[in-house]
């Protein structure tokens, strides 16, 4: 099942709101409805939102109807600009839309040079995202044994990315090997990703998964039930305090207690050196109707008051190390971050 796909000119993506019970993709033909696709979280999770953003600038790109190279490359800023708004956690989408200006200022003969060439570097951006997985799966699985027991929250798996993802990569690889996990996942309120997501493609692939409320991590811990915690990020600052769907602080916090290594696997466009600490990094606070009308019916009062932070920051404190596709990162995370960039 591809979460995303480039075809016709066209981005395809898989509708992960209406999963598991249903099978549906969305066909974004322009700019505007690729926005929509990454705001209504049709499309979601770090990677996914690069490579989606990145494939509606190629289609914002086709559309652009100059001869002049300058004109041009002025509207794909803007372009840049605007899808830049749909979400503003997730880095990853920043730092598509900045590989995709950068590509659009190399020199070229044309604007129909141009134009193919950006719809090549957004096809290589996807491309990408695969092989770093599979990286950051063997990276992880180093850390692991046969017979492990791992908790992961919201989804990090491959509808988050395209193959493999970036937590789950190490599971797939483990059970390509034969070996055999108990993987516990968090149901991961309000918007459900680890039940509706991460459960639908671990059991889907066959893999020992078993979905817990995100109140029961604790319990699962303290019955010696986990091993390891595995989950993604949406952005790495530069200290190594990691933004990650609500919940992951709370399980920061209970490894800590519990003395249960915590890594994040993540992708180095997910690391950005130009965020300092957690406390820059910006917090998406999402429609009040996730949290009180999220199973179809209210489950609090229509009027009532509600926070609904989409993400939390977990300090670098409380983090064993960071699993990227380059190497695995342990403290001093300031400094041992930098390095994985020297090359
Ligand atoms: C490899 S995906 C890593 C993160 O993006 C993921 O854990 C997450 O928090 C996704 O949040 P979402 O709001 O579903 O986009």
């Amino acid at each position: 099942m591809k979460t995303i796909e480039w075809k016709d000119n066209s981005v395809i993506l898989l509708d992960q709101r209406i999963l598991p019970n249903k099978i549906e993709y969305v066909v974004c033909k322009d700019v505007k409805s690729v926005w929509h696709g990454i705001q209504d979280m049709i499309v979601r999770g770090a990677p996914a939102i690069g490579v989606t953003a990145a494939y509606g600038m190629a289609i914002g790109a086709l559309n652009i109807n100059t001869d002049d190279l300058n004109t041009f490359r002025k509207n794909f800023k803007e372009i840049g600009d605007y899808l830049a708004t749909s979400r503003p956690t997730a880095v990853n989408l920043f730092w598509a839309i900045e590989r995709m200006i950068a590509c659009s200022n190399e020199s070229v003969h044309s604007v129909i040079d141009l134009k193919e060439r950006l719809v090549d570097e957004a096809i290589e951006i996807h491309k990408e995202d695969e092989l770093i997985n599979y990286k950051i799966g063997e990276n992880m699985l180093s850390l692991l044994e046969d017979g492990c027991g791992i908790l992961t929250h919201c989804n990090a798996g491959a509808l988050a990315t395209t193959k493999y993802g970036t937590a789950t990569a190490a599971i797939y690889l483990a059970q390509e090997k034969g070996w055999n996990f108990k993987v516990y996942s968090d149901e991961t309120r309000p918007r459900l990703q680890g039940s509706t997501l991460t459960a639908f493609e671990l059991h889907q692939a066959g893999i020992d998964v078993t979905v817990i409320t995100d109140s029961m991590a604790a319990v699962v811990m303290a019955e010696g039930k986990i091993d390891a915690i595995i989950v993604g990020a949406d952005r790495v600052a530069a200290n190594g305090d990691v933004a990650n769907k609500i919940g992951t602080f709370n399980l920061s916090i209970l490894a800590r207690n519990f003395n249960i290594p915590l890594y994040i696997a993540v992708p180095t466009p997910t690391i950005d050196l130009e965020t300092k600490t957690g406390k820059d990094i910006p917090i998406e606070e999402r429609d009040p109707l996730e949290v009180i009308c999220g199973f179809g019916s209210f489950t609090a009062p229509k009027d009532v008051k509600v926070y609904n932070p989409a993400f939390d920051v977990t300090p670098a404190d409380n983090i064993t190390a960071i699993v990227t596709e380059k190497g695995i990162v342990r403290a001093p995370f300031e400094e041992n971050l930098k390095k994985l960039f020297q090359y």
